[in-house]
């Protein structure tokens, strides 16, 4: 491909940043403003121009849905294939790293992965075997998970503390889940990182092979990685070409261990880092740039930055209020509905961003009562859900059988009869041998120390683990399908649960076992595939990187946004607007900022104040819309009605042909009485609303 290629549709800055070899490169720029599209440019160009092989760029991103777009983008930019590439985030690359290396570190190479469930489903056996009070496990799990991003071993967090007060103890569970996760041959997400981080600072000949496989690192969303990231790149940076683009104010990660001095600090460990600034936004019009610059420009202790755009002022940025949750849905609804009807947007054009979860509830029922088809970003992802957690264990086992918290999860599921006191059996058979709970029950089946009824039950389940990790299959989709063949888990499940077994099956065929495990392990909740053709909800945290033409921010309310846990606390407060700002900016052309005058909020109704960030908001940017009552009146329960009925003649999206108008494009079909009534978009005529049987329609 042409040299042009790469570099148009580039600013002189943009092409500066790819362009320089020098040495290490920070990009520093606000929302939008091509800092990714620096990244995948810079990769395409080194591949190209450079001759760099593709897997020798380590390349980092925030989610892995970002990371397979960026190869996909590259892929056709380059022509090469991107299997074999190292792009990818942290985790990922660093699992990669870890299954050839890990020896190095004591464990084998084939160790699980957990996730946050089986990190707190560890946490609680923990907690419950030093008789500390158990309902703590997810304040303890999230304590730990900073202690490793921040490279804090529990050795080192131990010696640090007074031997009597509550971090003592949280020292002590520490030391403990390390110890089991090692039992278990198991890491959770930070360890990933950490042991990497560790395997190269105890292993100087490992390092320099790594440093010299990978000449260049480029990483995107730098101003959330956490120490123990930083570390890694300071690691394996030695050639000193690395490239990261960031933005400080998007930083919304630190309940996560993020630390956004990274960004303050690169120039000091790096020294001669070229900094470039990139100031063209490309995403937003005038009036969604100004009103989210004013709003970030009150954080102190920022860089500052400018931005312009081209795209002219645009629609003003609306700001609604309405009596309750669910007028503000339904606003939200008709709006997206009326945006729709008039034919300029399509539902993926949409997105609905709240800052917590349960405001989902709400506008979802809007949602399905305007039938306009969404979905949920995060939440409770496909592969947490219980079916499908327990399949992968029973993988996961036959894998790995020092697995015990896999082992602990399926060892009764389905139900087999195996209650908890034989588990606790087994559990004190393993601590006395100091071995796994897999190789406990072998032991046991051995002595005579059981009754005969649970050694059945037993012995049934062991020979289900090493009948299938004894199998050859071919691919991972053989492997599940053996798993509920001889467990028997569908015999007596609910449809959806079957139905979810089912897809899991399928999106394993030809994939080979091990990429399946890892790839299932590392999915995060944001990286769940936007459905097309449907509104995108989500929270405010998953919806950085992404943008989307039209983005409604909800309960922009004291309590909501600022979160009410941020209020007294200066730096969380100047999170929570980077939080607002990273909202505002995913908007292209329209952004629509809602209230609620009275929320539900944890069973209680509450009289909701509208956020001081609006204070901050130019006056002439926005249309301030005041739909509240002022009397105040008790909310009713939110009626449930039935979401209309779709007519089964004619579906969204089909093409009609009429015969005046000519051909056009169903946008909105339901069922009202006997009648079947259709929206129809006639290009060059447009929107038409009609009754079906009078219309003299042909479907085509
Ligand atoms: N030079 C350019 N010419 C035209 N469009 C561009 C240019 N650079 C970036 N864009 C477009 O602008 C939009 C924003 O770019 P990009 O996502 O790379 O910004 P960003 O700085 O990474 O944003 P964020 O801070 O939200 O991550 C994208 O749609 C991208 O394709
Ligand atoms: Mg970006």
């Amino acid at each position: 491909m042409a040299k042009d290629v790469l570099l148009e549709e580039l600013n002189p800055q943009q092409k500066e940043a790819i362009l320089y070899s020098k040495g290490p490169l920070l990009v520093l720029a606000g929302a939008g403003s091509g800092k990714t599209r620096v990244i995948t440019h810079k990769f395409a160009y080194l591949t190209k121009k450079k001759k760099y092989h593709p897997s020798s760029i380590f390349t980092v991103t925030f989610t892995n849905k970002a990371a397979n777009e960026m190869k996909e983008r590259i892929a056709r930019f380059v022509g090469s294939d991107m299997r074999q590439s190292w792009i990818g985030t942290f985790h990922s690359q660093c699992n990669k790293i870890l299954r050839r290396e890990i020896k190095a570190l004591g464990y084998k190479p084939d160790f699980s992965i957990y996730d946050d469930d089986d990190q707190c489903n560890l946490i609680r056996h923990i907690l419950k075997e030093l008789k500390i009070y158990e309902a703590l496990y997810k304040g303890v799990a999230s304590r730990i998970s900073i202690l490793k991003a921040s490279l804090i071993s529990p050795e080192e967090f131990l010696s640090q503390g007074d031997g009597f007060s509550f971090d003592e103890k949280l020292g002590r569970v520490y030391l403990k889940y390390q110890d089991e996760l090692k039992r278990c041959n198991a890491l959770d997400f930070d360890d990933l990182i950490m042991l990497t981080v560790r395997l190269f600072e105890e292993n100087p000949k490992l390092l320099s092979k790594y440093q010299e496989m990978f000449p260049y690192i480029l990483v995107d969303e730098f101003q959330d990685t956490n120490h123990a990231q930083y570390r890694l790149l300071q690691l394996m940076a030695r050639h000193k070409n690395i490239c990261a683009v960031g933005d400080d104010d998007q930083s919304i990660y630190k309940f996560r261990g993020a630390d956004v001095s990274n960004i303050l600090n690169f120039e000091k460990d790096f020294p001669d880092a070229m900094i470039i600034k990139l100031e063209q936004n490309y995403r937003s019009t005038q009036n969604i740039l100004d009103v989210s610059g004013a709003v970030i420009a009150k954080n102190p202790q920022r860089k500052p930055k400018k931005l312009w755009t081209e795209k002219g002022c645009g629609e003003k940025v609306i700001y609604c209020r309405l009596n309750t949750e669910e007028e503000e849905a339904r606003y939200i609804a008709r709006n997206i509905k009326d945006l729709y009807l008039k034919g300029n947007y399509e539902y993926s054009h949409f997105a609905i961003l709240y800052r917590i979860n349960l405001q989902a509830r709400a506008i979802e029922d809007a949602l399905r009562e305007e039938v306009i088809p969404y979905h949920v970003i995060s939440g409770v992802s496909f592969y947490h859900r219980r079916e499908i957690k327990d399949i992968i264990s029973y993988m996961k086992l036959a894998l790995n059988t020092d697995d015990n918290v896999s082992l602990r999860r399926i060892i009764n599921s389905p139900p087999r009869g195996i209650g908890a006191s034989t588990l606790s059996k087994i559990e004190h058979e393993a601590k006395k041998n100091s071995v796994s709970l897999f190789a406990a029950i072998k032991l046991m089946l051995k002595s005579n120390n059981i009754t005969s009824s649970i050694k059945d039950k037993i012995s049934e389940f062991v020979k289900i683990i090493e009948k299938i990790s004894s199998t050859h299959h071919k691919t991972a989709a053989d492997m599940l399908k053996d798993i509920v063949e001889k467990t028997g888990y569908i015999e007596d499940i609910e449809e959806e649960r079957l139905q979810n077994i089912l897809e899991l099956v399928s999106s394993a065929e030809n994939i080979p076992i091990k990429d399946f495990a890892d790839r299932v392990a590392l999915v995060s909740t944001t990286d769940d595939e936007p459905k097309k053709a449907s509104v995108s909800l989500m929270t405010l945290h998953s919806a950085k990187g992404l943008e989307f033409p039209v983005v409604f921010v909800t309960g922009v309310e004291e309590g909501i946004l600022p979160y009410f846990k941020a209020i007294d606390d200066a730096s969380e407060m100047q999170e929570e607007r980077r939080l607002f700002y990273v909202g505002m900016t995913r908007a292209k052309d329209i952004l629509c900022l809602t209230a609620a005058k009275k929320r539900r909020l944890y069973s209680k109704v509450q009289e909701q104040e509208p956020s001081r960030f609006l204070q901050d908001i130019p006056k002439e940017c926005c249309n301030w819309i005041e739909k509240v009552q002022q009397k105040t009146e008790v909310i009713p329960e939110p009626a449930k009605l039935p979401p209309k009925k779709r007519a089964s003649a004619y579906t969204v999206g089909c093409r009609v042909k009429h015969p005046a108008w000519g051909i056009g494009v169903v946008r909105d079909c339901c069922e009202e009485g006997s009648n079947t009534k259709l929206t129809v978009n006639f290009p060059g005529i447009g929107i038409k609303r009609l009754v079906a049987k009078y219309a003299n329609l042909e479907r085509i």
